[in-house]
């Protein structure tokens, strides 16, 4: 008799019935809206330091009185940076006042804009600004917070992937993740959030200088991540830096791995890009540091191969490189008995 040899089992469970909308869908991120100090040289960050290119401009010259916007591009991905001409503009002022430069509103492209913002409102959702439409019918909605809750019950966003602060967590700092995504699974977000430490957690700290919730990172995906990183560096971004052990632990683990990574580990090294990986593929991210003075937002750049995680396994190193910078800043303070801390 031949021998039958299974190898591994593996059960596939459907847990969910994921909601879906009768009519239109989400399609991907359109654009990122930014309210910043100055837009003029925030656009310019981004041109001169990663390779965005000048798409669109208002302004006084074209008539714009109150508001001036330089929109950055590059293949898919879009930037819109505002901010305020007119002196008196109180909503600009008082967001930047309390936020810092960071990100206004995130817009998604949409399959049919109105049923989509018939049904949200349907559910309980608050349209700040009446959506507008164009003709490819890219609507943009201001969202609130609690942001997972909301986006689940009015959007029909669904959970990804979660972790809790039992699997993420530091020496001193903790944080729970909940991915959300849409029907189709082609718009991704994580949401973190501090959770109770020995130490101020790193997403507390995000908290206390953008004084609230907000968009603490943006990906930006790369096919060529070396190359990325290497001209990056060389127009002077600045970037996380993992430790050298963080290598040797890799190389350990890559040795019994059950895909091989074809980029030249010396070289993702050298450069500080990180790596984590299942059976079946593997992620190269590398994160920046804060791009304005608060230490609010920063930028990921990845690339994955048939790897479709969020970096799980450099959760831990990744965050003791940014306590590292976070101890710098004079935020890794102890916490208190009630978990409480001041921050200013
Ligand atoms: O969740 C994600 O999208 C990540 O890329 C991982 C991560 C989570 C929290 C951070 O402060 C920094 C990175
Ligand atoms: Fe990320």
């Amino acid at each position: 008799m031949p021998t039958i040899k299974f190898t591994n089992l593996s059960v596939h469970v459907i847990d969910f019935f994921y909601p879906q909308h009768k009519k239109g869908r989400f399609l991907r991120f359109h654009h990122i809206t930014f309210w910043v100090g100055n837009a003029k040289q925030a656009a310019s960050f981004y041109s001169d330091k990663m390779g965005f290119e000048r798409f669109a401009y208002k302004g006084l010259e074209t008539g714009s009185r109150d508001v001036a916007a330089h929109v950055v591009r590059q293949g898919k991905i879009m930037f819109v940076f505002e901010s305020a001409l007119n002196p008196g503009h109180k909503e600009m002022g008082e967001h930047l006042m309390k936020h810092g430069d960071g990100v206004k509103d995130i817009a998604f492209q949409v399959e049919d804009c109105d049923y989509l913002i018939k049904t949200a409102k349907e559910r309980g959702a608050v349209i700040v600004k009446e959506p507008w439409v164009e003709q490819d019918s890219h609507g943009k909605v201001n969202i609130q917070w609690p942001f997972p809750a909301w986006i689940q019950r009015c959007l029909l966003f669904h959970r990804f992937w979660s972790i809790d602060d039992k699997q993420i967590h530091t020496q001193f700092s903790a944080l729970r993740s909940i991915v959300v995504t849409n029907y189709e699974e082609t718009i991704k977000m994580p949401i973190n959030e501090p959770a109770q430490g020995e130490k101020k957690s790193q997403i507390q700290e995000y908290v206390d200088y953008n004084g609230g919730p907000g968009v603490q990172h943006i990906a930006l995906n790369s096919s060529n991540i070396i190359e990325t990183i290497v001209n990056l560096r060389a127009r002077g971004m600045e970037f996380l830096s993992a430790p050298d052990t963080y290598y040797d632990i890799l190389r350990e683990k890559l040795r019994t791995a059950k895909i091989k990574v074809k980029e030249d580990l010396d070289r993702l090294q050298e450069l500080r890009i990180l790596v984590d990986f299942d059976d079946n593929g593997y992620l190269l991210q590398i994160f920046s540091k804060p791009v304005q003075d608060r230490p609010t937002l920063f930028l990921e750049v990845i690339q994955r191969y048939n790897h479709y995680g969020f970096g799980a396994g450099n959760f831990k190193s990744l965050f003791e490189a940014i306590e590292k910078d976070q101890d710098a800043r004079g935020n890794l303070t102890a916490l208190t008995p009630d978990g409480q801390n001041k921050a200013f």
